[in-house]
């Protein structure tokens, strides 16, 4: 069970709707979409008739939703729908060229795949295994999008598919720098996204794998196994397969570490967004694997491109949606503490072995995995992201889930004390927390 967090959240904001007297009714003919880039300023939404979704999540009819500043979503309607907006949008416009038949194909097709599973014994671990679906392309091409609509739409119809995010630059499920899984047991908010109270998350600590890439690979692993184990005791989510969504680094480590993926979780369909070339590298390497279809899909032209800088903005949303709630419903809990009552850790770095002791001619290497204590008067721990680890010892670190996140805000070396932000009050679940190269400047956000 995480700590805190988003999961706190109310529902979305329904009924809230800001009454900025700019309201516009827009129909929408069968299979077309509105697309939105919400403003500075809240936007209010309704479907007046017919039916309608976001990123497969059915909008309740009547109801009114409330989206938060900047974000930037599509409202499609299967057999058209009249939609009201209420507030001032960025951008708004109808498109009738999307993508969405070849997606709810593919969502057929893992459909019946997921009923072939539960029909077959759940004693045969090869048929009772549904779908493992891997999507992968560049940044930019709707990996998530389409990643939120394979889940709402299955469970729509009750399946119970697991969600594995390994997007440590942006962070679906929980804060930036994790790898995490959950269970997607009904359609997503459209405005809230992924819960986060059943996930099962582990602490990365850097927002690309790149920073250090056995790290990476070790944490993927180690979800994979946990996942593994808890399908053979769960033939309901084992026949529900799961939707792992990856980063958009595609070229060399980046191409390695997605071959990685695919091999760790057994992927059996891979799901190539928007690019030629990757999609006939996949091919041509797992040509091999009979059991593995790799299938090509086109980007929306909704899709929207994003900077770097706006990547790195949205980081720090997370990060502040994480302990303050999407709409700032959340109050997180400063605790002050001696620095004895704390173990901060860092993995990664620091000499393997001195040159003595290794063959003639190599040189050291350190050791990625390796984890070292952190003095608690380290100047880099002031706005630094810390997880809590389930681990019970320093060694076990790598292995070990977190249960949540605190945000460090002061650091008295002469008193020996620190101040940090947790999203629950009380004692910590663990002493052990592990520091990365996540930070957050709290009080620059709050002027955003
Ligand atoms: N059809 C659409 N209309 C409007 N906005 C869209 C549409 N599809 C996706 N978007 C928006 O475009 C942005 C990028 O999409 P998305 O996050 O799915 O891309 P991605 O490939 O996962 O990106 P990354 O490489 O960062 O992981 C998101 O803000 C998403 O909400």
């Amino acid at each position: 069970m995480a700590y805190g967090g988003p999961s706190m959240n109310p529902p979305a904001m329904s009924g809230a709707v800001p009454g900025s007297g700019n309201i516009k009714q827009v129909k929408l003919e069968r299979e077309s979409e509105l697309r939105i880039e919400v403003s500075e300023e809240p936007l209010s939404l309704r479907v007046v008739n017919g039916t309608a979704e976001i990123f497969g999540s059915e909008l309740p009819p009547g109801n009114s939703l409330t989206f938060p500043p900047h974000l930037k979503f599509a409202v499609f309607t299967w057999y058209g729908a009249t939609i009201e907006i209420d507030g001032v949008t960025e951008t708004d416009y109808t498109a009738d060229e999307t993508p969405m038949v070849s997606y709810i194909n593919v969502h057929a097709i893992l459909d019946a795949r997921r009923r072939l599973a539960k029909a077959s014994s759940s004693d045969d671990p090869e048929s009772s295994q549904g779908p493992r679906v891997i999507v992968v392309g560049p940044t930019d091409s709707g990996k998530s999008t389409l990643t939120k609509m394979l889940l709402s739409w299955a469970a729509k119809q009750g399946w119970k598919p697991t969600f594995v995010d390994l997007d440590v630059g942006q962070g679906s499920i929980t804060i930036p720098g994790s790898i995490a899984a959950t269970p997607i047991e009904m359609p997503l908010d459209p405005v809230e996204g992924f819960p986060l109270d059943m996930a099962l998350v582990y602490y990365y600590g850097h927002a690309a794998p790149g920073n250090n890439v056995e790290l990476y690979k070790a944490l993927v692993k180690e979800l994979a196994q946990v996942l593994e184990r808890q399908f053979v005791g769960n033939p309901e989510s084992r026949a529900a397969g799961m939707v792992i969504n990856t980063m958009g680094w595609i070229d060399g480590v980046g191409y390695e570490l997605l071959l990685h993926a695919i091999d760790t979780f057994n992927a059996s369909v891979v799901l190539v967004l928007g690019q030629e070339k990757l999609f006939s590298m996949l091919k041509d390497v797992l040509k091999s694997k009979s059991n593995v279809d790799v299938v090509k899909l086109h980007k929306s032209g909704g899709v929207v491109a994003r900077t770097s800088k706006v990547r790195q903005r949205a980081r720090n949303y997370r990060i502040h949606e994480y302990f303050y709630g999407l709409s700032k419903e959340l109050s997180p809990y400063a605790n002050t503490t001696s620095f004895n009552d704390l173990q901060v850790f860092r993995i990664g770095g620091g000499p393997q072995a001195p040159k003595s002791a290794l063959p003639i001619g190599s040189d050291p290497v350190s050791n990625p995995l390796r984890v070292t204590p952190v003095n608690m008067d380290d100047r880099d721990l002031l706005h630094s992201v810390l997880a809590v680890s389930y681990a019970e010892e320093p060694d076990q670190i790598v292995s070990s889930n977190v249960s949540g996140f605190v945000y460090v805000t002061e650091v008295d070396v002469a008193r020996k004390k620190i101040t940090f932000l947790a999203p629950s009050p009380g004692i910590l679940p663990s002493k052990i927390l592990v520091a990365g190269s996540l930070s957050w400047l709290e009080s620059l956000e709050a002027r955003r």
